[in-house]
């Protein structure tokens, strides 16, 4: 029976345990550029079993918030640079998240203030954040995005094969495909966001095509044991919806079991919120997806993520549920997270308004056990 403090070895990389940071979207990378402040704050929670970056852009177009890193700027790769080598100093790991927004975007942030894309002109009902003249921070509605011509598609998925080659060149372990959470990925899935009548839409093999793609371009250019994938089967989050999520997140599976991936990393419920939130007419049922994903021959490790705590993370791992849970917000307000979790020791609590933007209240000043003893 496993612990969620063993180590485990997933594709290519080996981990110390099995407690991971998520994705965290943090906004604190100016020109999309890693800074030391951003190398601080990853050294600090290095004891993670896994680190895994904020959402990084792959192009400019992929860019869809305020002061988020890039993957397509070589002074962006000179500064994840120092964050992997501090990282690897600490004894850590670390794959970095790579991302689309497709249509949760601002034109003020896309290339030559143009319309973001999107796989059909459907507008989200949702906010991004950009930085105003004065430096604050505000949240904004997203742009009417323009439909990707299928000539375009190409080109995003040679952005995604680049931008895999360029994060191992940065000295990442891997990468996360970013697929969940209603972003480009994630709107090619869902029928609430792609009324695509060609072969990028209609039936769930043609909406989950660009997905497999990107996949397929990624494993073959750093090798499938580095690479990890996020979904999110019933998220609303950025708008995103489908009507019947199980079996098209069945099908996402039993496809990715073609590739020997190291980690697949779900989402269970309302990003943030819920974790019983659904949608169409029936629970989600997350056991029957994993056992597709094994009927179908898939052997990589099963990350989970969503409102866990202690109890529930050692229950899911000790019960092979899953084999890794990643924690997010625990992970802002408690660098050590993996030592206050195995002594049980209490947790210091996130401040939500220094969550995106700003500097270092609320990012690397939180304290850790020794910073308190
Ligand atoms: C990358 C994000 C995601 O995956 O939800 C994100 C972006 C902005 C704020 C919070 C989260």
């Amino acid at each position: 029976m496993a612990s969620l403090f063993d180590p485990i070895t997933i594709g290519d990389i080996s981990l110390s345990n099995r407690v991971v940071m998520a994705p965290l979207t943090r906004n604190r990378s100016p020109q999309a550029v890693p800074n030391d402040l951003n190398v601080a704050y990853y050294e600090q929670r290095a004891s993670a079993g896994l680190l895994i970056t904020e959402g990084t852009a792959i192009s400019h177009q992929g860019q869809g918030y305020a002061d988020v890193p890039g993957l397509y700027k070589p002074e962006a790769l000179a500064g994840w640079r120092k964050v992997t080598d501090s990282v690897h100093k600490a004894g850590g790991k670390i794959v970095v998240q790579m991302w689309h927004v497709g249509r949760i975007s601002h034109d003020s942030l896309q290339p030559q203030g143009g319309k973001p894309v999107a796989p059909s002109a459907i507008r989200a009902k949702s906010k991004t954040y950009l930085v105003n003249p004065d430096g604050t921070g505000s949240f904004a509605e997203t742009s009417e995005p323009r439909a990707l011509e299928p000539a375009e598609i190409a080109g995003i998925v040679e952005d995604y094969r680049k931008a895999s080659r360029a994060a191992i060149e940065a000295g990442f372990d891997g990468v996360e495909i970013h697929a969940a959470n209603g972003y480009l990925i994630d709107q090619f899935l869902r029928s609430g966001s792609n009324e695509r009548t060609d072969a990028y839409g209609g039936s769930i093999e043609n909406r989950a095509r660009f997905l497999f793609e990107v996949v397929d371009a990624v494993t073959k250019e750093i090798g499938a044991g580095r690479v990890g994938i996020r979904i999110s089967p019933v998220t609303p989050a950025n708008d995103a919806f489908d009507p019947d999520p199980q079996p098209l997140f069945t099908y996402v599976v039993e496809g990715l079991a073609r590739y020997p991936l190291a980690y697949v990393h779900v989402i269970e419920g309302a990003t943030g919120g819920a974790r019983d939130h659904q949608q169409g007419d029936r629970p989600f049922d997350y056991t029957s997806l994993r056992a597709a994903y094994a009927a179908a021959g898939g052997r990589a490790a099963w990350m989970t993520n969503n409102g866990y705590d202690r109890g529930l993370a050692l229950k899911t791992v000790e019960s092979g549920e899953a084999d890794l849970v990643a924690f997010g917000k625990p992970f802002i307000a408690n660098p050590d997270l993996v030592r206050r979790l195995r002594d049980n020791v209490a947790l210091n609590a996130p401040d939500q308004a220094t969550f995106y933007g700003g500097g270092a209240k609320g990012y690397t000043d939180y304290p850790s056990l020794e910073n308190v003893a």
